[in-house]
């Protein structure tokens, strides 16, 4: 397990947890949704859980939201303990779980008001409450219209308004943008972060869309098989884990095998692989290939290798050097991508689907 957050920061903990475990058990069959998870987020982080499907996320944000008692370990959030003190967490956390919580037939507004109401605000404060969620979750024009006649994007919105009536210190998130179109994901993020600048709310948000992680969040966890491999910012993860990747094309396979056989010099222990460029006319001859190599930090290289196989008579037709992604990080990690794993290509899937849903009722 790989954690940077073993130095204790200045600030108090919002959420801390201890050995955090859940097991599932139906039909006989044990499932350890999550293994003994210690984590510690401060006031005001923005936090992104990523795994991929069945990771072990959405179990957590329940246990850690008082919806699901843990089989061992213990947490407290807010200063609460999640187990002995539920109503106390209840009342300073907003959640937004992946399904719309907003009733179809219900105006916007109404179902804000309904909510402030059953957290024991006053019709006033309640009132001016819904205002001011509705102007900055960009709401206006469309609150007071029926949930379902709401696109995707404006109902997403609505439930986070919803989570936030009762101005909690602690926001969480389950997938925020699964089943949006990319632009509402982007519009999404934009207000998660107004949120966050304008109220210091702390944010936990589950995703498994690895841009997203790396986008928004300030510190990513990355969580598989219920457990937590990695815990650092998005730029921390990928030079402490992940390679970038150099790609150098040539109009002459023979020459990149020579190029590769010279590249061994300045990066002896990453072996570079040649993979065939096919010509899509078929008209080449002899056919091109590209060396593809792995170093720490590729684009500082790159010009230094340009320069030495120029000297050689080796001079490329095409150069990238591309920087890690999270999923490098998750398949350095793990030996698997998060794609293959079940996490963004599903996701995205999602989304796809979900764009059809996106027109308004
Ligand atoms: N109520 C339940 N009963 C039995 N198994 C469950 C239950 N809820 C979750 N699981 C299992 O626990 C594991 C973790 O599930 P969880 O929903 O927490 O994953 P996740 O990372 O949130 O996945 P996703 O990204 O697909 O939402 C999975 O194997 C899942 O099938």
């Amino acid at each position: 397990m790989i954690s940077t957050t073993s130095t204790a920061p200045a600030t108090a903990p919002v959420i801390r947890t201890q050995g955090l475990t859940k097991q599932f058990t139906s039909r006989k069959q044990t499932v350890d949704a999550v293994r003994g998870l210690d984590l510690r987020v401060d006031e005001g982080e923005l936090v992104a859980l990523l795994g991929p499907n069945g990771a072990g996320k959405s179990t957590t944000l329940r246990m850690l939201t008082t919806l699901l008692p843990p089989t061992a370990g213990t947490a407290q959030v807010a200063g609460f303990d999640i187990t002995r003190q539920r109503s106390a967490v209840r009342a300073r956390i907003g959640y937004i779980g992946q399904g719309n919580g907003a009733g179809q037939s219900q105006r916007g507004r109404d179902e804000l008001l309904s909510q402030g109401r059953c957290y024991g605000m006053s019709r006033a404060a309640t009132a001016a409450r819904a205002d001011e969620l509705i102007a900055s979750l960009d709401l206006t024009g469309v609150a007071d219209r029926k949930v379902s006649t709401m696109s995707g994007g404006q109902r997403r919105r609505l439930d986070i308004a919803l989570g936030l009536v009762h101005s909690p210190r602690l926001l969480f998130l389950d997938e925020p943008s699964t089943g949006l179109d990319p632009q509402n994901r982007v519009n999404l993020q934009e207000h998660v972060r107004a949120l966050r600048a304008r109220h210091g709310t702390t944010v936990v948000l589950t995703t498994h869309y690895l841009d997203e992680a790396d986008a928004l969040a300030e510190r990513v966890i990355i969580i598989d098989h219920g457990q937590l491999i990695a815990d650092d910012t998005p730029a921390g993860l990928k030079a402490r884990h992940a390679d970038s990747e150099l790609v150098l094309a040539f109009d002459d396979a023979a020459d990149a095998q020579r190029a590769a056989d010279r590249l061994r010099q300045h990066v002896p222990d990453r072996p570079a692989r040649i993979e065939p460029v096919p010509d899509p006319s078929g008209a080449r001859r002899p056919p091109g290939a590209q060396v593809v190599l792995r170093a720490a930090d590729a684009p500082r290289l790159l010009p230094r290798l340009l320069r030495d196989l120029e000297e050689a008579g080796l001079a490329p037709a095409a150069a990238t050097a591309a920087s890690p992604t999270l999923d490098d990080v998750f398949l350095s990690l793990t030996g698997r991508s998060l794609r293959d794993a079940g996490g963004a290509e599903s996701a995205d899937a999602d989304a796809a689907d979900a764009n059809a849903k996106e027109t308004p009722a």
